[in-house]
């Protein structure tokens, strides 16, 4: 078996989906068109495909699918008769690593490949065969295979595996498979939602359920689609697993074993059978980080888009290209303004909004009359100036009052922000940073290029407001509540940066979120307006 360098050879040629079928001893030399072959589903089937994914992991551009239709644990008789397969990524082309003898691209395997595969799945027309030059090194580096240990799994008619399967990576797809493998007739896939998501780690940046069921379900039809999938929303760890008579089996990780236990355990006490407990290893994460997991997880992949391009760009033509203005929000204690002072460092001009609000109130300012106007002279301190605290205790816990009160004051702070920017573009500052708490709520998504927003744990935020504020844990619930989530936050926001870790994780999210943002002003520089966006790489 050598894998690792036919995946290093075919990952110069694919750009995204990369299905491999294993069709051992398939004869491609002979004047008879070529047949599928059974293979036996193995203990050493199953290594094989979780080493396909872990070394796949090294390409993070491919989205590998190991296909299994011909991969049984039932007698041939059972098989279901072969016909065209509609894979959801129609193949353009078939890849060999069939050489032939004078090295040169003609090789009468290849035709035959491009026959065989376009009988077997729904193909782009044209398809053609590409030759493989993999670099296979000495033949040391083989990978003995350990049939000595082999065993064939056992099969069951339902099976059932629990999981998130936010941004489905190559673990899920080994667990998938896995599942696949021993089901005969259905899987049943309990995905965590809701309350079950709560004290996951940057759950802000979770796919949502939908998106997450799409993707989930497009792999399964395509590695199998003889099974039948019911994909249903769970909010406790249990899910159907203790409720469904049916159920045989059921798959979990190292880490989820215990819950396997708990499962048969309630099953018990509901008076259904006892599921078979199918264990496989967790794979190790060979790009894990300092602050991230060693297992592939989706904590760790949701950990590196902070600091990324979340979606394509909307361009904003509504305002001038230069300077280039990040709208940065975040909630209360989220450390927004750390981030500010870091892109200052940087190399941007930070714009408080807070500090413009408080301009505005000064005597003479551009809403204390109308301020006094709204709400009476009782807001005001004897030497004749706003009182914001008053103000403050006035509309915080009262969202009438805060309207009122930002119907004035959003106009007149966006006015100074406008001046404030158009001073900066004339001493040639490239970037502008409109440090905004309330910026989505007041809609000033349409005042900036980018929206970048900080994020923090609720409990955490809590903590830091009430210690920098001096202010009640329910006074600083009440503050938060008034705000937007940060998951309402996310899903308007372009790049997403978050502070909960030690100081120098922070720096090195800004570096990249400058680094990248960097890339895309002069990318954006070479472009004509109203042509393509960037592209996100997720
Ligand atoms: C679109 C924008 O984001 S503009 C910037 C935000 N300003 C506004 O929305 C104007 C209305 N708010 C105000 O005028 C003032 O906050 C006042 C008068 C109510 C209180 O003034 P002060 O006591 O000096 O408090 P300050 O202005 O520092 O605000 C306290 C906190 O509330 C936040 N805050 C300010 N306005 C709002 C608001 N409308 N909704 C929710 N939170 C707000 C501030 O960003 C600050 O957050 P932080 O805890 O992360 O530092």
């Amino acid at each position: 078996v050598r894998l690792a360098p036919i995946l290093a050879s075919a990952s110069k040629i694919v750009q995204d989906t990369l299905y491999v079928h294993f069709q051992p001893g398939l004869l491609l030399t002979g004047p008879s068109q070529p047949g599928s072959t059974s293979i036996p589903a193995t203990s050493e089937v199953c290594s094989l495909i979780s080493r396909l994914y872990s070394d796949a992991d090294s390409h993070t551009h491919l989205d590998i699918r190991v296909l299994l239709t011909n991969i049984n644990n039932q007698s041939p008789q059972q098989l279901p008769l072969a016909s065209v397969q509609n894979l959801s990524h129609p193949p353009e082309v078939v890849l060999t690593d069939f050489q032939s003898s004078d090295g040169g691209q003609y090789n009468p395997a290849k035709q035959q490949l491009e026959r065989y595969a376009a009988n077997c799945y729904s193909c782009q027309p044209n398809l053609a065969s590409v030759l493989l030059y993999p670099d296979y090194g000495s033949p040391g580096e083989l990978i003995p295979s350990d049939s000595a240990a082999d065993t064939t799994l056992e099969s069951y008619s339902d099976v059932v595996v629990g999981g998130t399967f936010d941004r489905l990576h190559n673990a899920h797809k080994i667990l998938l498979s896995v599942c696949c493998l021993l089901a005969e007739t259905r899987l049943l896939v309990g995905m965590a939602d809701k309350e079950l998501l709560e004290s996951k780690v940057l759950k802000e940046l979770i796919e949502p359920y939908e998106q997450r069921v799409e993707k989930l379900s497009q792999f399964l039809v395509d590695v199998k689609p003889s099974l039948l999938y019911d994909v249903v929303p769970i909010c406790d760890p249990y899910g159907p697993s203790i409720t469904d008579p049916d159920l045989k089996c059921i798959v979990v990780s190292e880490e989820t074993q215990r819950g396997g236990l708990a499962v048969n355990r309630k099953r018990q006490e509901n008076e259904l059978s006892e599921l078979a407990v199918h264990e496989i290893k967790l794979v190790k994460d060979a790009r894990h980080a300092e602050n991230e997991e060693e297992k592939i997880s989706s904590s760790s992949f949701r950990n590196r888009l902070l600091g990324t391009l979340l979606r394509p760009l909307k361009v904003n033509n509504s305002i001038p290209a230069k300077p280039y203005v990040i709208g940065l929000t975040g909630g209360s204690g989220s450390g927004k303004s750390s981030i500010a002072k870091r892109l200052e460092d940087l190399g941007a001009a930070v714009i408080d909004c807070d500090k413009l609000g408080h301009q505005c109130y000064m005597p003479g300012g551009p809403a204390y009359e109308q301020v006094i106007n709204e709400f009476g002279s009782d807001i005001l301190c004897p030497d004749g100036t706003i009182d914001r605290k008053a103000m403050g205790s006035k509309v915080f816990t009262d969202k009438e009052q805060l309207k009122k009160l930002t119907d004035i004051v959003w106009p007149a702070i966006a006015m100074l922000a406008k001046k404030t920017m158009e001073e900066a573009a004339s001493q040639g500052i490239s970037v502008c940073v409109l440090d905004a708490a309330v910026l989505l709520e007041a809609g000033w998504n349409s005042m900036v290029h980018e929206v970048w927003t900080v994020i923090i744990p609720e409990k955490e935020a809590v903590t830091r407001v009430m210690g920098r504020d001096g202010i009640s844990e329910e006074q600083a619930k009440k503050r938060l509540a008034n705000q937007m989530s940060s998951s309402q936050r996310v899903q308007l926001s372009d790049v997403v940066l978050c502070t909960i870790w030690e100081p120098d994780v922070t720096q090195k999210q800004v570096q990249k979120a400058w680094d990248l943002l960097q890339q895309r002003i002069n990318q954006e520089s070479d472009r004509p307006r109203n042509s393509p966006v960037f592209k996100s790489r997720f």
